[in-house]
């Protein structure tokens, strides 16, 4: 059967309620996977002997689970970006025609390695307590979860980015030229003048176009107070003695503006660069 074309496309206004919507996805991720204790095991490959596989319990659920993934179709939506997208099975459903707002380029960019790392030496650490209760195999599925709702944010930089760039393409384009061409990079190398400088800040002028700080602050304030209203206990009874929440608001918060907020507004950046080639 023939499929329509999508014609959806995105405005800044459209990816920034999707990453508003993105907010509740993450901060669910963060209270499932708060629920264990750190597990370790399910991230030390001495654990596991599993037949011929090397690697950590998580590393081996993530990847068939995105070879299953693959199959049914995930990554056909550009929007989602496999951890391990080396060797990954074709689709074997239809092929959704998917609206081509993006810039080739687009499928290029891939920091998964950076989210990877980034997940267990610095998040892991500010949100799970320390322990062990075995539940490893759970602890690998909300570790998927999350990062997938953590990287889907990352990555929607590159939609933003594209949004951005079509409400002011005058704005863009000569920061994007200014940086991407070697050529004329090296030229303005040579001399030492003002103009130099002004190339060697193309990549901040750019890094400043698309920053809106408003809209930051209220991000990071906004998953705080989310953090708290579906991380309460609710209880029937008048009286809940000392609220607890299931994961720190703040922790969340600051998640957001050391981590989340950075990471995709990199991923503009890298986007952009890109955008005109
Ligand atoms: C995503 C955007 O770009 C930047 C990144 C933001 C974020 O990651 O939440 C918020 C504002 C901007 O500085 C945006 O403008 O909405």
């Amino acid at each position: 059967y023939k499929m329509a074309k999508a014609e959806y496309n995105y405005t800044v206004d459209s990816a920034r309620a999707s990453l508003v919507r993105q907010e509740d996805t993450i901060i669910f991720g963060l209270i499932e996977r708060a629920r264990f204790p750190l597990n370790s095991p399910t991230y030390n490959q001495s654990y596991t002997s599993i037949p011929q596989f090397r690697g950590t319990l998580l590393d081996f659920l993530v990847r068939h689970t995105e070879a299953i993934q693959a199959k049914a179709g995930r990554y056909i939506n550009p929007e989602e970006n496999p951890f391990f997208p080396e060797n990954l099975p074709p689709s074997v459903v239809p092929r959704y025609p998917f609206s081509q707002f993006l810039h080739p380029a687009a499928a290029m960019i891939n920091i998964n390695n950076a989210i990877w790392k980034l997940y267990f030496d610095e998040l892991l650490p500010m949100f799970v307590a320390s322990g062990d209760d075995g539940n490893y195999a759970q602890t690998a599925a909300t570790d998927l979860s999350l990062l997938q709702a953590i990287s889907r944010r990352i990555h929607y930089g590159k939609f933003v980015g594209e949004a951005k760039f079509r409400e002011s393409p005058q704005g863009y384009e000569p920061l994007i030229r200014a940086k991407i061409h070697p050529n004329f990079l090296y030229s303005r190398k040579l001399c030492t003048n003002v103009a130099h400088a002004t190339v060697i800040e193309d990549k901040g002028a750019l890094m400043k176009l698309l920053t809106y700080e408003s809209v930051e602050e209220m991000v990071v304030k906004r998953v705080k107070k989310k953090a708290m209203v579906f991380g309460q206990e609710v209880s029937l009874d008048r009286d809940v003695k000392g609220i607890t929440y299931k994961v720190d608001p703040s922790v969340v918060s600051l998640l957001y503006q050391k981590w989340l907020i950075p990471l995709t507004k990199n991923v503009e950046v890298e986007y952009l660069l890109n955008r005109l080639d």
